[in-house]
């Protein structure tokens, strides 16, 4: 990429940074009359597209060398390392490959249900022996194999059953004794237990949601352009929204343990691609979908089984169509990309996952022959003058690439023009914007509540696995005081109301950073960086106490709770107030508001003078009794406390907190007090650490009494139903189970209902540990 960059004149490099959006297909037109003309292009398109040359495709004696590395572990009773080289030998072994006129990948999976049955695997074992039997439908050792977990599994009339077709189709003598050996103790085990008739569902569970029945409607606004708006009253905690992407993506961190089509942790009996040696699944289901059918599964003819009853015919053909036919009609996400150097390693995820729009875009104009005006739809060049001019010349770029790769697979169907690069560039640049972060659930916590490495020590984020683009949930706006929150489960994109939202009120999720949680100027700063718009949401353009407080600094004078700024959060205040006599205009629907949002008595105990005099806002003045401070003399103060706090910090780490370390933050704190304003976001961080060090020196209340201070700050700087407050009462709440104080059942009530605002019932899917708390709660009862 940069070499081609490298390569383009710099007259053509200019013209494309200075482009308007109106000369966006000339400056793709000259652009791509440039590549035309160039060798290296050419050469770059042949290696993306030519599966001769391809990094990623299948590899016989690889697969091979893997299979006997799994067989010496198997031997030695290694079966871990078992495990992974015949998963490798699943991923690298073509599908038509032969093994001793067996079919190698039918062969693998057998050898690896082995393994999974020896590690205890039983679910991921029955898997494996199902997807030898779709391979090699007469493969008389997964049936026997698949016997075998049925029995341990106690399901012993499908074991039966297993056995039986295994009998029919082993030819050798031994391995018939062998077959029947197992079926009498089938039989017995059958006579003596009975069946319980349960079926095993070998794959994943159903989805049981409840409906979203909210009214949303798209309306264009003055400031942010389209938005979403509740037709109805919406009360707090509803689902408003559930959504699956129209495309997605798995970042590159995370390819060897996701799955590359949901993004749930990968299984031990993780599947493949069935074209290239690349992506990786947890399920039948999951490949299919991001890959399709590649070969034919279906039953061609039962010779050979005469004699086989018609309930046996069923059953087979049950066991290999499993549960991985698709109730709707989909189109398989990745399989334009298996040829040629692997897209997904060598392009970056954002133009693979244009890609993946593209081919959304065509196929189903294929199936439909329908005119679809996605592209249109996604058009969002109202923020092409706001980007780098670097940026501009890289999406140009990788349109053209994009394009030319596409057109190795549908030609005619896709003609490469100025106005179609500026077309995908403008996907491209959608991204940017639209790029939704897919989160999996945390990993599952063990052990009780209060041991060290869980609520407090830990992190209970979500990690982001993916990117995703949602049609419909691309057109909620951001504000930094958001009134609905965006979480996933798998890649589902949910959307729930954390407020009562009032009819004809605009729904808005925040991309970033909050009100409480960053400063105003960093939040805008951010949005800018990352999204290329400057907000204008009710955050940004109204005073309100976290960003007056946040970063303020303490009234010299004793008992005074003013706020006193420095210049540089002054001047954004101040800027607030400047929008204020337009403030009717933008917020039209509710003027009222404004005026009680101005007379908040929060806002007047820390800034009076803002709301009475004049709007008035010095800078290095108390905002209510005017008093002065000198910030250079408390900079050097805080600048002292900074150090010990970093030490605190590095400490906490290592888990190396010493009583001396201890003392001097305290100290430092202390310090902090009396330079920072009360409600000031570094006290209650201070104070955060000064709790997890007390907990892990084991000074328990000490480390209580920290933790609620630290809620009393954030109480100031974020409603007291925020999730920010969940994340430290659930610190809170351990430390007070740890000790036995009562007070912990009021804390995990309040946890649950405030997750429960931002995660509806999934609350405690996505974090396992609320639990693992609630379960404390309930041991705590049955006591009494
Ligand atoms: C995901 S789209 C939302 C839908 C968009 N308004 C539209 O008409 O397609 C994000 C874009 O909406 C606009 N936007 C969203 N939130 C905004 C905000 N708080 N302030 C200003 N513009 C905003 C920006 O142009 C941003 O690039």
């Amino acid at each position: 990429m940069e070499i081609l960059k490298s390569a383009v004149p710099d007259a053509l490099k200019l013209e494309i940074s200075n482009s308007t959006p109106a000369q966006l297909p000339s400056t793709s037109s000259s652009l791509l009359h440039f590549f035309h003309h160039s060798p290296l292009f050419h050469q770059m398109i042949k290696d993306l597209t030519d599966p001769s040359v391809a990094l990623c495709c299948k590899d016989r004696s690889a697969a091979l060398e893997a299979k006997l590395k799994g067989n010496e572990c198997f031997s030695k009773g290694d079966y871990p390392n078992a495990l992974l080289f015949y998963s490798q030998a699943v991923r690298l072994a073509p599908v038509d490959m032969d093994d001793v006129e067996i079919n190698m990948v039918a062969l693998l999976y057998v050898n690896r249900a082995s393994t999974l049955q020896k590690m205890g695997l039983l679910l991921e074992c029955l898997r494996d022996c199902s997807r030898a039997l779709r391979v090699s439908p007469r493969y008389a050792k997964a049936w026997f194999r698949r016997g075998k977990a049925n029995i341990s599994l106690g399901k012993f009339v499908d074991a039966i059953r297993d056995l039986n077709i295994s009998l029919k189709v082993e030819i050798s003598s031994s391995g018939k004794r062998q077959i029947e050996a197992e079926l009498m103790i089938a039989l017995d085990k059958f006579k003596g237990m009975g069946s319980s008739g349960k079926k095993i569902n070998e794959n994943q569970s159903e989805d049981c949601d409840e409906p979203v029945q909210v009214k949303l409607q798209c309306v264009s606004t003055t400031t942010k352009g389209r938005g979403v708006f509740c037709v109805d009253d919406v009360s707090e905690a509803s689902l408003v929204h559930k959504e699956d992407p129209y495309a997605a993506i798995i970042l590159k961190k995370y390819r060897e343990t996701h799955c590359h089509f949901c993004f749930n942790e990968l299984p031990a009996d993780v599947i493949s691609c069935t074209s290239c040696s690349i992506p990786l699944y947890c399920s039948d289901r999951c490949q299919i979908q991001a890959v399709g059918r590649k070969f034919d599964w279906s039953f061609k003819s039962f010779n050979g089984l005469e004699g086989l009853a018609d309930d046996l015919k069923n059953y087979m053909a049950d066991v290999r169509a499993g549960t991985s036919t698709l109730d709707t009609v989909h189109i398989a996400e990745h399989s334009h990309e298996c040829q040629g150097f692997h897209w997904p390693l060598i392009l970056p995820s954002e133009v693979v996952l244009a890609g993946r729009i593209l081919v959304k875009v065509i196929e189903q104009k294929r199936r439909t022959s329908a005119d679809s005006n996605l592209i249109e739809f996604l058009d969002l060049s109202h923020n092409y003058l706001q980007l780098p001019p670097e940026s501009k010349l890289g999406m140009h770029i990788y349109s053209i690439i994009l394009l030319h790769c596409l057109q190795h697979l549908y030609r005619t169907e896709l003609p490469i023009s100025g106005i179609m690069v500026s077309k995908a560039r403008s996907i491209l640049q959608k991204f940017l914007v639209l790029n939704v972060e897919v989160t999996s659930a945390t990993p599952e916590v063990k052990g009780p509540v209060h041991e060290p490495g869980n609520a407090l020590t830990s992190s209970l984020e979500q990690v982001k696995v993916g990117q995703a683009v949602y049609v419909a949930g691309s057109f909620f706006n951001h504000s930094c005081q958001p009134n609905i929150h965006a979480y996933f489960l798998s890649r589902t994109l949910y959307v729930q109301s954390t407020e009562y939202i009032i009819a004809g009120t605009e729904l808005e999720l925040s991309y970033g950073p909050q009100v409480g949680q960053w400063d105003c100027k960093d939040r805008q700063r951010l949005l800018e960086d990352r999204y290329s718009f400057t907000c204008q949401c009710t955050g940004c353009s109204e005073l309100n106490v976290p960003d007056l407080v946040i970063n303020a600094y303490r009234c010299t004078k004793l008992n005074c709770l003013g706020v006193i700024l420095d210049r540089t959060v002054a001047g954004c205040e101040k800027r607030k107030l400047k929008l204020l006599p337009d403030a009717s205009t933008v917020y039209c629907s509710s003027p009222h508001k404004k005026v009680e949002k101005l007379n908040d008595a929060n806002i007047s105990e820390v800034a009076r003078h803002v709301l009475e005099s004049d709007y008035k806002l010095e800078p290095q003045h108390c905002l209510v009794c005017d008093s002065y401070r000198d910030l250079e003399a408390s900079c050097a103060a805080a600048s002292q406390a900074d150090s010990c706090y970093k030490r605190l910090q590095d400490a906490i780490a290592l888990n190396e907190v010493q009583s001396n370390f201890l003392l001097d933050a305290v100290r430092c704190t202390d310090l902090l007090r009396t330079v920072f304003h009360p409600y000031n976001k570094r006290i209650a961080e201070m104070e955060d650490h000064l709790a997890q060090a007390f907990y892990l020196v084991g000074e328990l209340q000490a480390a209580i009494d920290h933790c609620k201070a630290s809620i009393q700050i954030l109480e100031k700087l974020y409603d007291a139903n925020h999730i920010a407050i969940g994340n430290e009462l659930i610190k809170l709440a351990s430390l007070q189970i740890l000790t036995g104080n009562s007070a912990a059942s009021n804390s995990i009530s309040r946890i649950t209902a405030i997750f429960s605002r931002y995660y509806g019932s999934h609350a405690d899917d996505i974090y396992p540990y609320l639990r693992l708390l609630k379960g404390s709660q309930d041991a705590d009862k049955s006591h009494i």
